[in-house]
């Protein structure tokens, strides 16, 4: 029912990962094939293209629904839904940055100590013109193509760039002067196709399913019985998403606790648990979380 928009490079892998991680997964006889089948009867296609493309078409409703960048979608100035963030980039989970960088001997420590006709490198010419002209800086803003940090110092003075974690940055011996804006990947739907109750019904299972993917990352379920006696001292070290559930088993003075926790503290809880008396412990994975 729903046409469907994917982002090719960066965001790629950990789109596909993810999709996979909801039960969605995308079909493909290979990576060069850019039309791909969800089997799933709320997608009846799906389209592989460039992320900076993806606003524009989805305005325009050539697809239902994408997934792109936030940066993408200001700096297109398109006029599309947002679902909600999707909390991945390429490397992380971590929003990027779109920062304005100078080398690090620079003598500019703040934006509107900029010199008139200082030179801007940035594959972001719109959101670097809208945020220069906010400062009252007159720059000659150049477009990059990427390798944008190599441009530093003889091509251009500055640069507009994303950083996720900064190690592009320090190989080139840049340091942050601004930051532009903070940018999550977004679920994006076309506006009429969102007014549509039945595409936007859709819409909202594929987000439930995407974010009870994402929450469910770094989280693992643990089981364990514990005697009455020793329940205390078990519930005093388990970790929990609310409360832990604490059952208790019959014909005897035992009881069954279940807790999400992080996966990380993970190696050290268990042994803790048992020392505290837990025994019959289960620890057992969890593709999603839904609220
Ligand atoms: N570490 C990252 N570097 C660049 N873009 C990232 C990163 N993490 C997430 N993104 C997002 O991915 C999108 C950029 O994807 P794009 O296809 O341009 O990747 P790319 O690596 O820049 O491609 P290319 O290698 O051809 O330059 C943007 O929306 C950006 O916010
Ligand atoms: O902070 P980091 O983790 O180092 O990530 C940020 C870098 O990744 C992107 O480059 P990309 O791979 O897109 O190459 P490009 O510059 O040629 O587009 C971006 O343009 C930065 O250069
Ligand atoms: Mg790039």
């Amino acid at each position: 029912m729903l046409s469907l928009v994917l982002p090719k490079g960066s965001l790629e892998k950990a789109t596909l990962e993810l999709f996979d991680a909801a039960d969605l997964t995308v079909r493909r006889s290979s990576d060069r094939d850019y039309r791909a089948q969800i089997d799933d009867p709320r997608v009846a296609r799906v389209r592989v293209l460039r992320p900076q493309e993806i606003p524009t078409y989805l305005e325009q409703g050539l697809f239902d629904l994408g997934i792109t960048g936030r940066d993408w979608i200001t700096e297109t100035a398109s006029d599309v839904v947002s679902l909600g963030e999707l909390k991945y980039s390429k490397a992380t989970s971590n929003p990027v940055r779109v920062i304005m960088a100078v080398p690090n001997d620079a003598p500019w420590q703040k934006v509107s100590d900029l010199p008139e006709g200082v030179r801007i490198s940035t594959e972001f010419p719109a959101m670097t013109a809208r945020f220069l002209e906010k400062h009252g800086v007159k720059a000659k803003v150049v477009p990059s193509y990427g390798a944008t940090e190599a441009k530093v110092p003889d091509i251009v003075d500055v640069i507009v760039d994303l950083t996720e974690t900064g190690s592009s940055l320090r190989k080139n011996g840049l340091r942050i002067l601004d930051t532009l804006l903070t940018s999550y990947t977004e679920l994006v739907a076309n506006r009429e196709a969102y007014e549509n109750p039945e595409k936007r019904a859709a819409m909202e299972d594929i987000s439930l399913l995407l974010q009870g993917a994402i929450r469910a990352r770094g989280k693992t379920l643990l089981k364990l019985n514990v005697a009455s006696a020793d329940l205390q001292a078990v519930l005093d070290i388990m970790p929990s998403m609310s409360s832990p559930t604490v059952t208790s088993l019959a014909g005897g003075d035992s009881n069954a606790v279940e807790s999400v926790v992080a996966k990380r503290g993970v190696n050290t809880l268990i042994p803790a648990l048992k020392a505290a008396g837990a025994h019959d412990i289960l620890e057992i994975p969890i593709s999603k979380i839904v609220d």
